[in-house]
C-alpha cells in the first residue's frame, strides 16, 4: 500500500534536548556544558533549539542557571533559539536574554496543569495572555506547548476533545504555533492522530508539531504516523534525553538520532548531519555517565568500535 501523499518532503526538527532533557537530571549540569550541547547541536545542523526555561528554580533547579546558558549561546545566523516561560516574571527575565521565541505550558489534563505549573488549565490560560501579547509586541515569537494530549500520569486517557479545546484557548490568546505533545509516551498512532486531528480544527499544519515522548517505545510509529498527516515540525532530543519531572515514570523524548535516521530513509530532508549529530549525543551522555537511550546513536557508535 502506497503511503500517504500528505508526506512532507522536508522536516523540521527543534532540538529540546538542552531543555526538556537535561530538566530532569537531578546532579547539576554546569552551563558551560549545556553551552556545548547547544553549539555542538547547531554545528550539527539542527535550525531550532529549546535551549532553556525561565521557571521557578525552586520547581526545577536545573534550570536556574537559564540566563547564563543564554548568554554563552554562539549563536548562529538562521537559528531559532527558544525558551519555555510560565508568566510574567518568567517572561521579563527572558526577554534580556533575547530568545527568538519563547514557549508558554499548557495541558489538556486539569490534574497535570496543578502538579506542573500549580494552576487549572483555565488560569493558565490567563496567566499566557500577558505573556503572549508582551513577546509578540517585542517581536518575540510565541509556541504553546500541550502536554498530555494522550494520556496524564494523574487521569489516565485524555479525550481528543479536551485538547481541541486547549488549541483553542491558545489560538483565542494569539499562541502562533502548538506541539502536541505525549508526555508520558503512552500514544499509539492512531490516538496520536486523533489528538493531532483535534489541533488541526484550531491551527493549520504548518503550525502543529509533534512532541513524542518513547516511554513505550511508540514514539517513532507516532512520528510516522503524523508525518502520514503532513506534520512537518517535530521535537526530539538529543540522545533521548529527560523526561518531565512532574510525570513521573516518563522517559525522554523521542532521540533526535532516531528520528533523522526515519526521515533520511524516507528520503525526507532535515539538514542534519547523523554523525555530527550521534557526537552530540555522545558528549552530553559521557558527560552524566551513561549511553545514549537512542537505538540509532548505540548502532552507529557500535559500528564505529567495529
Ligand atoms: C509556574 C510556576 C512558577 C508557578 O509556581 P507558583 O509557586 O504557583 O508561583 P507563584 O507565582 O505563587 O510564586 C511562588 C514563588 O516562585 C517565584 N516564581 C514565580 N514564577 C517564577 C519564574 N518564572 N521564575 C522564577 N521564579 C518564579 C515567585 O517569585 C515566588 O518566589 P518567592 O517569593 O517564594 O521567593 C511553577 O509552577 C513552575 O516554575 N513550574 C515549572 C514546571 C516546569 O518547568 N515543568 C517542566 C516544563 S513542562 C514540560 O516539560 C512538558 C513539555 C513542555 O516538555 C511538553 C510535554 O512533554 O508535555
Amino acid at each position: 500500500m502506497a503511503l500517504s501523499s500528505l508526506i512532507p518532503s522536508r522536516v523540521k526538527l527543534i532540538d529540546v534536548g538542552p531543555r526538556d532533557g537535561l530538566q530532569n537530571e537531578k546532579a547539576p549540569v554546569p552551563a558551560e556544558v549545556k553551552i556545548e550541547l547547544v553549539q555542538r547541536l547547531q554545528d550539527a545542523g539542527l535550525k531550532e533549539i529549546e535551549v532553556t526555561s525561565f521557571v521557578s528554580p525552586k520547581w526545577v533547579p536545573q534550570m536556574g542557571d537559564n540566563a547564563e546558558v543564554m548568554a554563552g549561546v554562539r549563536r548562529a545566523p538562521g537559528v531559532l533559539y527558544s525558551v519555555l516561560t510560565p508568566n510574567m516574571k518568567g517572561f521579563e527575565a527572558a526577554v534580556a536574554s533575547r530568545p527568538d521565541e519563547i514557549v508558554v505550558f499548557g495541558a489538556a489534563s486539569e490534574a497535570f496543569s496543578q502538579k506542573n505549573i500549580n494552576c487549572s488549565i483555565a488560569e493558565s490560560i490567563e496567566r499566557f495572555a500577558p505573556v503572549v501579547e508582551a513577546a509578540l509586541a517585542a517581536g518575540i515569537k510565541v509556541r504553546g506547548a500541550m502536554s498530555c494530549t494522550v494520556g496524564c500520569p494523574y487521569e489516565g486517557d485524555i479525550a481528543p476533545e479536551k485538547v481541541g479545546e486547549l488549541a483553542r484557548l491558545m489560538k483565542n490568546i494569539g499562541v502562533q504555533r502548538v506541539d502536541v505533545a505525549d508526555t508520558i509516551g503512552v500514544g499509539t498512532p492512531r490516538k496520536v492522530q486523533a489528538a493531532i486531528e483535534a489541533t488541526l480544527r484550531h491551527y493549520d499544519i504548518d503550525h502543529v508539531s509533534g512532541h513524542f515522548h518513547d516511554t513505550y517505545g511508540q514514539a517513532v510509529s507516532n512520528t510516522l504516523a503524523a508525518l502520514e498527516m503532513g506534520v512537518w515540525n517535530y521535537q526530539s532530543s538529543v540522545a533521548g534525553l529527560g523526561g518531565c519531572p512532574y510525570a513521573k515514570g516518563a522517559t525522554g523524548n523521542v532521540s533526535t538520532e532516531d528520528v533523522v535516521f526515519l526521515l533520511q530513509g524516507m528520503g525526507i530532508d532535515t539538514g542534519i548531519d547523523l554523525d555530527k549529530l550521534v557526537d552530540a549525543g555522545k558528549y552530553i551522555s559521557d558527560f552524566l555517565g551513561r549511553k545514549p537511550n537512542s537505538r540509532v546513536a548505540t548502532a552507529i557508535l557500535n559500528k564505529r568500535a567495529g
